[in-house]
């Protein structure tokens, strides 16, 4: 009962490490992994360790070339070493050019489904999750998206998920996921909330090559980019960026799906949350702490800021894959109870 057989969309920087952390839940067996090239299927359960050591170096993330149609939402250039690519250089995976429909034919023997794929067309996650309504699945699904636009797509699919029987969990990472999972729970001493702040630091020496999708993706929240630029950057391109930055980027009032979810979880108006940060890319170090601070005021008329930190050692894919599982486990529980719908991760802590 309480055993969950999942899938990972994607095994770039982020899906290669739910992989490795599933490997520390005794519960969670991935039986299914793909990226663009290849997909990996045993039903007793992946050899998690086989897959990481065919992928390392190895990450399928490459740029498209011109006049290629996109169907992967714009899948930015990480790294390849060697004639194969990503997981179809596993033993236990198959070359193939429909990835997504691979998994999806093997979604009766799975109980949830990660989506760690880029997000550099607003709807390319809405639009996959259209194809498991189609193929009439059910169990969960989660995605670790930051853009808030993306939510309310999803929202309008509610109806579908509920006569699917699919629990969509969205937003589920570190932010949006875990530090809006914490705003929330800081949010209970007050009555009304007047301000929440999320400001996240990584340091991303070693994990840099691994992370460049994610890397590009924040690009586009400088203020001279946007989700369309920073796809279209080249690889030399980006380095020059991060160059100009001195290897260090700094973000203010992201686009970070935190907002929306702490609206719909009622917690506080989204135009009252902000979210910035520091990414370093020559230091493992983090450049700032991570902290989620929530001022409101108390039914006894006190007003206070309650402030949730992370510790400076914690890394980016810890505090993403870890929340993104426990999210998971989470999801799995509420489809298994027949709940079925759209979810936020503030909606799965303490709320009204
Ligand atoms: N919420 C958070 O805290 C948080 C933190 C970090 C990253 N993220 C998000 O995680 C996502 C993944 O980031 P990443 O760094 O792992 O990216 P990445 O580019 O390293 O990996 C993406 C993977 O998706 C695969 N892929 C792309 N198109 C595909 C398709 N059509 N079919 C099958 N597979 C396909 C690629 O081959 C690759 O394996 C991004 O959207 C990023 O924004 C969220």
């Amino acid at each position: 009962m309480d055993d969950v057989n999942f899938a990972v969309l994607g095994t770039g920087g982020i899906g290669r490490r739910t992989l490795e952390v599933s490997q520390h839940k005794e519960s969670l067996t991935p039986v299914v992994a793909c990226d663009r090239h290849g997909v990996a299927v045993d039903h007793e359960g992946l050899d998690v360790d086989e897959l990481l050591t065919a992928t390392e170096g190895n990450i399928a993330s490459e740029p498209q070339s011109e006049g290629e149609t996109r169907t992967d939402g714009g899948a930015a250039a990480v790294k390849q070493t060697g004639r194969d690519e990503g997981v179809a250089t596993s033993r236990q995976a198959e070359p193939t050019e429909t990835p997504i429909d691979d998994v999806i034919a093997e979604s009766e023997h799975v109980d949830a489904v990660l989506i760690a794929l880029p997000n550099f067309e607003h709807d390319f996650i809405p639009r996959v999750a259209d194809r498991f309504v189609e193929a009439d699945y059910e169990g969960v699904l989660i995605d670790v998206l930051k853009r808030s636009r993306v939510i309310d797509m999803l929202n309008e699919r509610t109806d579908s998920f509920e006569e699917s029987g699919i629990t969509f969990i969205c937003g589920a990472g570190a932010t949006p996921g875990f530090l809006t999972g914490a705003a929330a729970l800081a949010a209970q001493s007050f009555i009304e909330i007047e301000e929440v702040e999320i400001w996240w630091g990584v340091g991303l020496k070693s994990g840099y090559e691994d992370n460049r999708g994610t890397v590009r993706e924040d690009i586009a929240h400088l203020p001279d980019y946007d989700i369309k630029t920073a796809r279209e950057l080249s690889d030399e391109e980006i380095e020059e960026v991060i160059q100009k930055h001195d290897g260090v980027l700094e973000f203010h009032d992201m686009e970070h799906a935190d907002d929306v979810l702490l609206e719909r979880a009622d917690i506080c108006d989204a135009e009252d949350v902000t979210v910035g940060g520091i990414l370093d890319v020559c230091s493992d170090e983090k450049p700032t702490t991570t902290t989620v601070r929530v001022t409101g005021r108390t039914f006894d008329g006190e007003t206070g800021t309650n402030t949730f930190q992370l510790d400076d050692v914690t890394s980016m894919e810890a505090n993403v894959n870890g929340p993104a599982l426990g999210y998971l486990k989470s999801g799995v529980r509420r489809n298994r109870a027949g709940e079925y719908g759209v979810f936020g991760p503030a909606e799965l802590m303490p709320g009204f």
